[in-house]
């Protein structure tokens, strides 16, 4: 008898950071009991000894997946992301190795512009410093730089799922909505788009909404905030890196600011039980939240089954649909069949060269797909159960193979 891929009871997932119980459930329900799940993150040499056998991982914000920690993982076939942001994983050295990367682009888009909007409504009444006041036992009754929602301008830098859906629900409540973005996109509503200094100096709110990359760091640093209109409000529930804090307090310091609300941080603690350490702490007028954002029970339950489901998928029969760092393939289940996964280096010959095993081995292809992105190919052939192992011991050493994998 032809010998089988492997069991789905020795193929490892792990999972961190907590992800929701959807995706456990999720995952055994496919037939995945081989789950090792951690309320936190993992760092150093706990996270190596944890990944080193593990064939997939699931992580949120926290856990960086270094090219070290690449390099220790050796069975690794795909990383699911359990949020929006995938700049926690090194996407080059992922893809250097086949290595897929899924994550979760929509699930929690809502929360966040739910939290931003809360907290633009809050910070125009000045209840973050009047509430940490309270609590202290002093009482702020005045109307005194207190302002209503209605008529203000709303900036949003990223018009992407997050800003878009921010434009839509502030203009449900009569705001003026602008926004900045490096690409042109066709505008929600009455939104219109505009340079950045032009949102800058005109924008009661300014709410960041980009991702992390080399081009948004401290894209709002001193000479942004001299652009800002005195007496308005920043919000960050983007990245840590996107705002220079200290030249945020000092704008803060300055009173230029009405107040911010500041979701995310260059260094985060890595666990709840470690101490947040940031020079906002002292100001009373600006909200800080340990980047919950997206943490809502809706959001975090969605995220579970959509990236649980992209990692099952990918596990069961290849499917790559939405993957941040692969060609894309939708794949038919190979019922009956064996299917040959294999992703290489996409340079000229490659290809050739696994046809040319299939031919001098009489192996009769009876379904083969091929997607390439830049960098690498991803082609799936399926062939009749007798030829399968043949097949891979030979697929395994074309030059520029990365990675082959067999299903049954
Ligand atoms: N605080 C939290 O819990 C959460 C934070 N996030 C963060 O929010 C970010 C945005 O999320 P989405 O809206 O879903 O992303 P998206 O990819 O749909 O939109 C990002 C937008 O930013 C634009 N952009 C990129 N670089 C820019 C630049 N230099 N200047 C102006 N615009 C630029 C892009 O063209 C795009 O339109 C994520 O990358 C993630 O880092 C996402 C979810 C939860
Ligand atoms: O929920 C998390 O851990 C991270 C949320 C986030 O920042 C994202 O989705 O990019």
């Amino acid at each position: 008898m032809a010998k089988k891929s492997l069991d789905k009871a020795k193929i490892k997932f792990l999972l961190l950071e907590g992800v929701h119980q959807s995706a456990v459930s999720l995952l055994e329900n496919a037939g995945y009991t081989n789950i090792e799940y951690h309320k936190k993150a993992l760092e150093g040499d706990e996270l190596l000894e944890s990944i080193k056998d593990a064939h997939f991982v699931g992580i949120r914000s926290r856990t960086q997946i270094t090219r070290e920690v690449l390099e220790a993982a050796p069975k690794l076939n795909a990383i699911g992301c359990f949020c929006i942001g995938t700049n926690q994983v090194d996407l080059g050295a992922a893809v250097e190795r086949g290595v897929a990367v899924f994550n979760a682009p929509y699930s929690n888009t809502r929360s966040v512009a739910e939290l931003v909007l809360a907290e633009a409504i809050l910070l125009l009444r000045g209840i973050a410093a009047k509430n940490a006041a309270a609590h202290r036992g002093e009482w702020m009754k005045t109307a005194t730089d207190s302002y209503e929602i209605r008529g203000k301008k709303l900036g949003i830098i990223g018009y992407g799922s997050i800003g878009m859906q921010l434009s839509v629900l502030a203009e449900g409540l009569g705001m003026e909505v602008m926004f900045a973005d490096t690409v042109n996109k066709l505008p929600l509503g009455n939104a219109t788009q505009v340079s950045l200094s032009q949102l800058l100096t005109t924008a009661d709110i300014v709410s960041l909404h980009v991702p992390e990359t080399a081009s948004t760091k401290n894209m709002i640093g001193p000479k942004e905030f001299e652009q800002m209109k005195k007496g308005s409000i920043l919000i960050n529930a983007s990245r840590g890196t996107v705002v220079d804090i200290d030249a945020l307090c000092d704008a803060l310091r300055e009173r230029r600011l009405l107040g911010a609300a500041i979701d995310v941080f260059p260094v985060e603690p890595k666990s709840n039980s470690d101490e947040f350490i940031s020079p906002l702490r002292e100001f009373d007028n600006v909200f800080l939240t340990p980047h919950i954002g997206g943490s809502t029970m809706e959001a975090q339950e969605n995220i579970g089954m959509e990236v649980a489901e992209k990692l099952v998928k990918y596990s069961d029969n290849g499917t790559t649909v939405t993957s941040v760092n692969f060609p894309e393939v939708a794949l038919p289940s190979q019922d009956g069949r064996h299917r040959l996964l294999h992703v290489h280096k996409n340079v000229p010959g490659v290809m050739s060269a696994i046809n040319q095993i299939f031919s001098e081995n009489n192996i009769n292809i009876s379904g083969q797909y091929l997607q390439t992105n830049e960098n690498v190919g991803y082609v799936v052939i399926d062939v009749d159960q007798e030829y399968g192992e043949l097949a891979k011991s030979k697929l395994k050493d074309v030059t520029g193979t990365l990675r082959c994998r067999i299903l049954f």
